[in-house]
Formats: C-alpha cells, sequence, structure tokens
C-alpha cells in the first residue's frame, strides 16, 4: 500500500494507524502547494481533491477521507483491535466520532490554516476551536479513550489534530484532560515512529 501524506497534516493520522498495525506500507510525501508528489508525479491523479491522505491499496485502488481509510485500515487486521466489530453499537459511535472529528473539529481548524484569511475569520476559527477543546476536555475529564472503552482509530486521529492548536497560537494548557490524554498516547511506539518518520521529532 501506498500512503500519500504532508508531515503534521491529518494524513499523521493513518501513518499512525498503519503502523499500529504492523502493515507493510509506503510513506509517500506530497507538497501540497504545488500537488506534486515527491517523484514529481501528480497527485491529482491520485486524489483528485488534491488532498492528503490517500491510500493506494495493492490492487491499485485509491481510497480518500480519513473515516474510510482508518477504519479501512483498522479492518485489515482485526487483531490490532483498533475498531470495534462491524454491527455493533460501539462500532456506530466510532464511526460518529470519526465523522465528528472529520468534519466538525477539521473544518474549525482551516481558516487559521489558510494564508490570507481575515482576522475576522481566524478569530471566528479560534473561538469555533477553543469551543470544541473546551467540550473535548470535560469529555475526557473521567475517559481514558475518546470512543469506547478500549483505544481505537478514533483516539488516533483525535491525538493529531490536538496537536495543532499550539501551531496556531491556542494555549492548550487550558485543557489539562486533553493534555493528559496527549501524553498517554504519545507513549505509542507507533505514534513516535511516525513522527519520527514525518521528520517532526
Ligand atoms: N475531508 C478530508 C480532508 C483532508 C484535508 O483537508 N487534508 C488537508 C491536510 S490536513 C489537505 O490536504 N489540505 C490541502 C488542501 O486543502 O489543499 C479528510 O478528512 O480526509
Amino acid at each position: 500500500m501506498k500512503l500519500f501524506i504532508s508531515p503534521g497534516a491529518c494524513s499523521l493520522a493513518p501513518h499512525i494507524a498503519l503502523r499500529e498495525t504492523g502493515a507493510a506500507f509506503d510513506a509517500v510525501k506530497v507538497d501540497l502547494a504545488t500537488r506534486k508528489v515527491e517523484t514529481g508525479d501528480d497527485f491529482l491523479t491520485v486524489n483528485p481533491s488534491g488532498k492528503v491522505p490517500a491510500l493506494t491499496l495493492d490492487s491499485g485502488e485509491t481510497l480518500t477521507e480519513n473515516p474510510a481509510i482508518l477504519l479501512y485500515i483498522a479492518d485489515q487486521k482485526p487483531d490490532a483491535a483498533l475498531a470495534p466489530r462491524d454491527g455493533t453499537l460501539e462500532r456506530y459511535r466510532l464511526i460518529s466520532r470519526l465523522s465528528f472529528l472529520g468534519s466538525e473539529f477539521h473544518k474549525a481548524f482551516v481558516p487559521l490554516f489558510t494564508p490570507g484569511s481575515s482576522d475576522e475569520a481566524k478569530l471566528a476559527a479560534s473561538t469555533a476551536v477553543k469551543n470544541h477543546l473546551g467540550a473535548l476536555d470535560k469529555e475526557l475529564l473521567d475517559k481514558e479513550h475518546y470512543a469506547g472503552s478500549e483505544f481505537s482509530v478514533a483516539d488516533i486521529y483525535l491525538f493529531v489534530m490536538l496537536g495543532w492548536p499550539a501551531h496556531v497560537g491556542i494555549d492548550m494548557s487550558a485543557y489539562p484532560n486533553l493534555g493528559a490524554y496527549c501524553g498517554r498516547i504519545a507513549q505509542r511506539p507507533s505514534v513516535g515512529a511516525a513522527l519520527k518518520a514525518e521528520g517532526l521529532v
């Protein structure tokens, strides 16, 4: 498999998940400004939206969108236990969290990362991100994991996005439960290996 990534972007989530499962894959860097793959190929032929992640399977077919990619990775290696079994309520809870992260939480950051966003748009985005962080901090007060009772791909996805506020000037010390949660996940060997491979540590 080939996972198309940009260092530190949301593609870090499937990158960590692949390392959790021990699947064989190559991480291929994409320049999001030029939409060129590190080999010089046009990334738009892989994902016409130009966004990472994209996962090209050994069959040559490509999956896009984080929730689908993360569930696919989890389902390929059930022994890694990164997602509850199909058909269980826990499974739908996981899908609910992945959908929330991919739509609501991720999108709240976009104006903060977009060059040329107006100050007004940035302020509104920063407020929205902080509101989400406050709610997530409360949610994780007495919980070890984000979706259900076990570690899952939702924890990996949330962990990756919780690395972003510090890059846009949001002080994470206001969210102590999230800090403790991230500290626990950061201990996982898969996380350290993926961060190193992306040149982030
Ligand atoms: N809905 C997509 C969003 C992916 C996305 O926005 N990726 C960002 C990096 S975190 C990206 O590729 N941005 C480049 C761009 O929008 O041009 C998903 O959840 O996979």
